[in-house]
């Protein structure tokens, strides 16, 4: 890698990406996101197409064009763009990184394909290092995601070595909930000075003691001022009231969950929240009722604005 790298920290946003009534991406919208997340969430960095942004159902050319929207209206205003480019044939994910780097993101991240898995974390190694090739330039982070991905080896497996076949290689999105295997990865990051980001926004408090250093999120896009102040509240050695707040968010999205939430429900909630129109998710997934958005929502709003 040539230039000078960015360490990747802090609270991230996974967006959602907004479709029209027809189904169509609306790009229209990205330009307010972004200036929703930053003056009303505080939270400045994003991770776009992943799994909050139906990645994986969208095609390569629109993935293309909200990576696009995304760099140029966010360009002296974002701190970090990384592009997720996970897709079932790597000759789709080389083509994004590729594209990624044209543009102007900041990361690339990869997830493991999950049709035909690899057999064992050197093969899934060899996968994200013939992705990284394509950006040569670009920080590469593995997103580990086993429960979407079904391929569920330690991503500190995939981690050991990794830097002597992937020169840009830049740490971990992990999206799990094996502390050990975190804590892993957290340890042999330190003498690369990668970041580890965390995903599981209902069990960042764990993370942080372990020692992560950002986490990568759904729910920071409509909670991310409260979750800042609770990383500032860790920063600053409060352990009670870091506690407090996330045993408020843990009760919050718990309740999140029990109304069975999923990507759809998660979709509606930011635009009842937000007044953005995230339009509805793509099939397979199925859109969620208003009124149970709108039930959520305004939990979140009270929530918001007991804190
Ligand atoms: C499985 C899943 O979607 N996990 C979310 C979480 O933010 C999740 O929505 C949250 O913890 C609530 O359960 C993120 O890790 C996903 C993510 O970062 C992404 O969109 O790529």
């Amino acid at each position: 890698m040539s230039r000078s790298i960015k360490k990747l920290t802090g609270l991230v946003a996974a967006t959602f990406t907004p479709l029209t009534a027809e189904g169509e991406i609306n790009l229209s919208v990205i330009g307010p996101y972004i200036d929703y997340l930053i003056e009303n969430q505080n939270v400045k960095s994003v991770f776009i197409n992943g799994t909050t942004g139906e990645g994986c159902s969208l095609t390569v050319d629109e993935r293309k064009q909200l990576a696009a929207a995304w760099c140029q209206h966010g360009k002296g205003k974002l701190e970090q763009v990384i592009v997720h480019v996970g897709c079932m044939s790597i000759k789709d994910s080389q083509e994004l990184a590729r594209h990624a780097a044209s543009i102007g993101a900041d990361g690339i991240a990869v997830i493991s394909p999950s049709y035909f898995k690899p057999v064992n974390a050197d093969a899934l190694r060899l996968f994200i290092k013939e992705v990284s090739t394509f950006a040569p330039d670009l920080p590469m982070y593995y997103y580990h995601i086993p429960s979407m991905t079904g391929v569920a080896f330690d991503a500190a497996d995939v981690l050991n070595g990794i830097e002597q076949v992937i020169p840009s290689f830049q740490g971990v999105k992990y999206t799990g909930t094996d502390l050990r295997d975190l804590g892993q990865c957290v340890c042999y990051s330190q003498s690369h000075n990668w970041s580890v980001l965390f995903g599981v926004d209902e069990q960042l408090l764990g993370a942080l003691v372990l020692g992560v250093h950002g986490a990568v999120g759904s729910t920071y896009n409509y909670l991310g001022c409260i979750v800042n102040k609770m990383l500032a509240a860790f920063d600053n050695g409060n352990h009670m009231q870091t506690r407090v707040l996330q045993f408020s968010l843990f009760y919050d999205c718990y309740y999140l969950c029990s109304a069975g939430f999923d990507v759809s429900v998660n979709k509606q909630v930011m635009s009842e929240v937000s007044g953005l129109a995230m339009g509805p998710p793509r099939l397979p997934l199925l859109p969620c009722p208003v009124s149970k958005a709108q039930a959520i929502a305004q939990k979140v709003k009270d929530f918001s604005q007991g804190h």
